[in-house]
């Protein structure tokens, strides 16, 4: 809970408020045990009608208050809960976007999926049930306890020798269901990534006849989530009998002796009604604490899952947005903004001067990625003029995405520097370094939204001539026109309705649509074939003609229409 407290940062108040209206509930309900208590001596047992209107009246408008306090303490304390949610559940997505590429590797995707739902769900629990459930349980299981205690002290404190009981047994219970949850969220994960691994590879597993392996591992996986859920339902089930007996034997031991000094003249039957009443309010409440105990102790292994990604180390931000600190981070406010307007764009906001053209100077770089020692780069030198269009070529693995990765600032280099235009890269913000440059892909990242929306993905503010033009240029034109809706045919599911030729000629149009100085194509044409290589290389070559452009291919065809080559091997590029 300390973890998470500066997501509470400006709630805490309203939390008190709600805490204040439910103890305004409490309140009324001791005061209406002690009205029926004196409804029982002076009315019932004296035989006197005529005393029962006015505490009876007092009754009713006391417990209209206690119903009003009671729902305003709910509706606060729930708006606090979801708020808090809805503020992790940004920072957590936030932070993950911006996981640096091999640390965002260490997360299986479903998994990391799985955290940003379920265990971020559960953290719910912490806040509405840690916070306000537990501070209402401990101050009301006070308040009529002193009642109890007020009303008849000797037979109160025969009803609280087993409270410590209580405590030791859900500090029991909350352990095992605590092991409990954490295996039953891993379970959780790793069910989500197998699931997610399983529909994006359905048809290579049906292919390869692999269907009954791939589903008897989720159902592996499912096997170990449920034996962790029958072991929580066990011990929660188990932990609420023993409670309810340890009660009954308190509230049974209660009677016995009060029954005893009514008979010997001691105490009054409306004496007893109430000290009843007020243990029958009391427990309950002792009782959700010992719960509390558990649900709370079983939400910090989902706690643990969603503070592991936030704890991961994320990759290079903008100098002009410094790192925030974790507290820094979560106290912010503008997820709140976000919820008002979710679709504000923030691409909006200027990215700073971008120049018409870019020449690139890699001066001197080495690098190596941060959880290796082995040199990727080895002290490269080479410039890249304005206006060139140069193919990157090498083996597999010599890396030329590394490359990509430096220019993008993914990662920076242990030595030596990239300069656009004479600027080191590390100068400029990540947003205006960004602005310079299109990357076409090896896959088209294709959104599940229209092909008009899809082709200005990367210029939110285009036009839809603009986006009609891009198309055209792009030779999408055509095959878009055929489509029923034209460009707002909706893709789904990664644009999986159109083919590889097609998916990459959207990807050109967006490139063409932002129109920056530098692109990067990274293997535009693998898994193509001949004739729609040729398709894609026409718009492709007029779109790298116009800039400076860096195709990074395997394939010398393919590379032969660039001004020339560079070749990357054993750390160096060298030209060709
Ligand atoms: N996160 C990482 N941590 C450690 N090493 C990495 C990481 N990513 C890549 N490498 C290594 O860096 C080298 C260069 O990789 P890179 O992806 O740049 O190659 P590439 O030339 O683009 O290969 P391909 O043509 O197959 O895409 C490889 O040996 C790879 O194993």
């Amino acid at each position: 809970m300390r973890r998470f407290a500066p997501v509470m940062h400006g709630q805490r108040w309203k939390l008190a408020v709600s805490v204040l209206l439910f103890f305004i509930e409490v309140g009324t309900s001791v005061v209406t045990v002690a009205v029926f208590a004196d409804i029982v001596d002076n009315v019932l047992v004296a035989g006197d009608l005529s005393a029962l209107w006015w505490p009876l009246g007092i009754w009713a408008a006391v417990s209209l208050v206690g119903a009003a306090a009671s729902y305003g303490g709910t509706v606060i304390s729930g708006l606090v809960a979801e708020r808090t949610l809805l503020r992790l559940r940004d920072r957590l997505y936030a932070h993950t976007q911006q996981l640096a590429p091999h640390t965002r590797r260490q997360f299986e995707t479903g998994d990391l999926i799985a955290r940003h739902s379920g265990d971020v769900d559960e953290i719910e629990h912490l806040v509405s049930s840690g916070v306000v459930a537990g501070t209402l349980a401990i101050g009301s299981a006070v308040i009529y306890a002193a009642a109890a205690f007020v009303t008849r002290w000797d037979l109160a404190l025969l009803a609280f020798v087993l409270a410590p009981l209580l405590w030791v047994v859900s500090r029991w219970f909350g352990r095992v269901v605590k092991t409990a949850a954490r295996r039953e969220r891993k379970a959780n994960g790793r069910i989500s990534s197998r699931i997610q691994e399983g529909i994006t590879h359905a048809i290579s597993i049906q292919a390869d006849n692999q269907g009954e392996r791939d589903r008897r591992k989720v159902l592996r996986e499912s096997r170990i989530w449920r034996n962790a859920r029958v072991s929580e339902l066990k011990a929660n089930a188990a932990f609420s009998e023993t409670v309810t007996v340890v009660e009954m034997l308190c509230m049974m031991a209660v009677l016995a002796v009060g029954a005893w000094q009514i008979a010997r003249g001691v105490a009054s039957v409306g004496t007893l009604i109430a000290l009843t009443g007020y243990l029958g309010y009391m427990y309950p409440h002792i009782q959700t604490l010992g719960g509390l105990v558990v649900s709370v102790t079983s939400a910090t292994a989902s706690a643990e899952r969603v503070a592991e990604v936030l704890d991961a180390p994320i990759g290079i931000t903008d100098t002009a947005e410094p790192e925030l600190s974790e507290a820094e981070a979560l106290a912010g406010s503008d997820a709140d903004a976000a919820d008002v307007h979710p679709e504000a764009d923030v691409d909006e906001r200027s990215a700073g001067p971008v120049a018409s053209a870019v020449f690139v100077h890699v001066e001197r770089v080495s690098f190596a990625y941060p959880d290796s020692d082995r040199l990727v780069l080895d002290d490269v030198d080479l410039t890249i003029e304005s206006g060139d269009f140069v193919a990157l070529l090498g083996a597999s693995g010599s890396g030329k995405s590394t490359l990509m990765y430096l220019m993008l600032r993914f990662y920076d280099p242990v030595a030596g520097a990239i300069r656009f235009n004479d600027t080191d890269i590390r100068s400029m913000s990540l947003r205006q370094l960004r602005a310079h440059m299109a990357v076409l892909p090896q896959r088209v990242a294709l959104f599940n939204a229209s092909i008009a929306d899809n082709i200005r993905y990367g210029r939110p503010d285009a036009t839809d001539e603009q986006v009609l033009a891009a198309a055209t240029a792009a030779d999408a034109a055509g095959f878009i026109g055929e489509l029923p809706d034209g460009l707002d045919t909706q893709l789904r599911d990664g644009g999986a309705n159109l083919s590889g030729g097609q998916q990459q000629r959207i990807g050109l149009a967006r490139a063409f649509l932002r129109d920056t100085p530098l692109l990067i194509l990274d293997e535009p044409t693998t898994g193509l074939d001949d004739a729609t290589t040729q398709r894609v290389m026409a718009p492709l070559e007029r779109l790298a003609r116009s800039r400076t452009t860096v195709l990074i291919t395997h394939d010398d065809k393919v590379a032969a229409v660039a001004d020339y080559t560079l070749t990357v091997r054993d750390g160096t590029i060298r030209r060709r």
